[in-house]
């Protein structure tokens, strides 16, 4: 058998792989193996296809909330044309990426890849050889183990879907089921959230999440707390979902929203590489048990949430360990993380419990914004924010915000923890005005 050689070979395709794959080629021979859709997860089924929906259906909540105050009747969502839309935009990524692959020199391998030993990798037939081998081999969507689960679509069932089914379900109460609740349910469909206890959206603070709760529900969203499901079937209907308390739930299409296992099935014990329920296990080098075989983005055991840009990052490092820039341990800056739902829930640097928790350090701070002028002036009546400071230093910790286009003020804030910028710094800054920029001095007083 014929084998080829690379410095390095990446298995995995999504942004986590292309971030190696790019920061290598100018100076390697690198490959990546490619199972499925070139670009990965993020934008074939994940974040930028979500929030192409997504931008619609807040457009939609937008003009309701200027009802009365201007505009006259909220947009309809064209669900067929919508989901027209998205396509044209994900139809090009996996050509795309490939080409782009191709044009920096990156050989670019089609089908599943397993690990034959530390230096070997297979591929249908074929066999490659390394001097180093990535894994970034994402995660993919669980199903309950219940009767009638394959019956459950996923949320790449949901971002794919022709015709927004009139009634739908989703199991789980994580980031997928309240961002596609949420869509489904602004775009006009009659939305079931199954949560089987009382805790949505566990990364963030509780209070924060009931009042998401409770905005959803006024909206129309019907949560069954403290509930699961124990069995699915086919009716005529659609899907006949047995709750736990034992009352049916006849939904025209469910889907299972429970949590994104990583995608280990590569023969890692076969090399001595371990996986625990999070992912392949690293050292600080994001190395396995390999030295030459790192692991990144999603596939890994880690407390960093699982994101595209944390993929990213990690990507950039092992091309910093690689290429011997750095030797030094991975070091993750403050991650913002957001929920896209209407209105954003987003948080970013140490958490409001963590806070909390040591009141000699941290100052915590909720504001009730909707009566400040930018939440006003767009009717956004339930925007609020938690900004946590650093009692010795002054220097802004973390914060949260609820409110339309948090997205914004996360960024911001993420900047300023990640620069330890003082917030006297805002005084010599000028950003535009009116704007949510031009909020910031008074959320981060110091
Ligand atoms: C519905 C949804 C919405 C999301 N929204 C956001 C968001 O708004 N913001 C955000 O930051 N993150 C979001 N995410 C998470 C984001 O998509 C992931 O964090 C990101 O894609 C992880 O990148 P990755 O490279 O680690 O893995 P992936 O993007 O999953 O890429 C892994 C690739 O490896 C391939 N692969 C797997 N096994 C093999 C094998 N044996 N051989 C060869 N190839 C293999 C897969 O086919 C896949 O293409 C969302 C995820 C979902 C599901
Ligand atoms: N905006 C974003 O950044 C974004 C959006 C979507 C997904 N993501 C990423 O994808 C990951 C996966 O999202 P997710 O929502 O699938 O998972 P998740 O881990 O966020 O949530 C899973 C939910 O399912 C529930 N659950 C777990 N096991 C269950 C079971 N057996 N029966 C019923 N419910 C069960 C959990 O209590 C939780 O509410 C996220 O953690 C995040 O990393 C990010």
């Amino acid at each position: 058998m014929n084998t080829q050689h690379f410095d390095t070979l990446i298995i995995g395709g999504g942004p986590g792989g292309l971030a190696v794959a790019y920061g290598l080629a100018p100076h390697q021979h690198v490959a990546v193996v490619e199972a499925d859709l070139w670009g990965g997860t993020c934008p074939n089924r994940g974040c930028d296809p979500k929030k192409m929906l997504y931008g619609a259906v807040a457009s939609r909540v937008q003009d309701q909330q200027y009802a009365g105050h201007g505009l006259i009747g909220a947009a309809n969502v064209d669900w067929p044309a919508l989901m027209a839309f998205k396509r044209q935009y994900t139809e090009k990524v996996p050509s795309g990426t490939q080409k782009g692959l191709a044009a920096n020199g990156v050989t670019t391998i089609h089908g599943a890849a397993r690990l034959l030993d530390a230096h070997t990798v297979s591929v249908a037939r074929a066999e490659y050889t390394a001097d180093f081998i990535i894994l970034a081999t994402g995660a993919h969507a669980a199903r309950p183990a219940i009767p009638g689960a394959e019956l459950l679509g996923t949320s790449t069932d949901f971002l794919d879907l022709d015709t927004l089914p009139r009634t739908m379900a989703f199991i789980g109460g994580g980031y997928v089921a309240v961002e596609l609740a949420n869509i489904a349910a602004n775009a006009g469909a009659e939305v079931h959230l199954i949560q089987h206890n009382h805790r949505l959206l566990r990364a963030f603070p509780e209070t924060y999440t009931q009042r998401l709760a409770q905005i959803m529900t006024d909206r129309g969203i019907i949560f069954h707390w403290d509930t699961s499901v124990t069995q699915v079937k086919e009716t005529a209907a659609g899907v006949a979902l047995t709750l736990s308390d034992g009352t049916p739930l006849t939904v025209a299409q469910a889907f299972s929203a429970i949590g994104r296992p990583a995608n280990t099935n590569l023969d890692l014990a076969a090399v001595g590489i371990t996986a625990k329920k999070g992912g392949i296990v690293v050292n600080d080098h994001l190395q396995t048990a390999q030295p030459n075989i790192y692991a990144i983005g999603d596939v890994i055991d880690k407390a960093a949430p699982k994101l595209t840009p944390v993929a990213g990052f990690e990507g950039r490092y092992v091309v910093s360990q690689i290429l011997g820039t750095s030797t030094a341990a991975i070091r993750y800056p403050a991650v913002p993380h957001l929920v896209f739902a209407t209105p954003e829930l987003g948080q970013v640097g140490v958490s409001v419990a963590a806070a909390q928790a040591a009141p000699d350090q941290y100052t915590v701070t909720e504001q009730d914004l909707s009566g400040w002028y930018t939440y006003n002036r767009i009717q956004d009546r339930t925007a609020r924010a938690t900004v946590i400071t650093d009692k010795q230093t002054h220097r802004l910790a973390g914060a949260v915000v609820l409110a339309t286009d948090a997205e914004e003020l996360l960024n911001y804030f993420a900047l300023l923890i990640h620069q330890g910028a003082p917030a006297s710094d805002l005084a010599q800054w000028i950003p535009v005005y009116p704007s949510v920029a031009s909020d910031l001095s008074y959320l981060y007083q110091g």
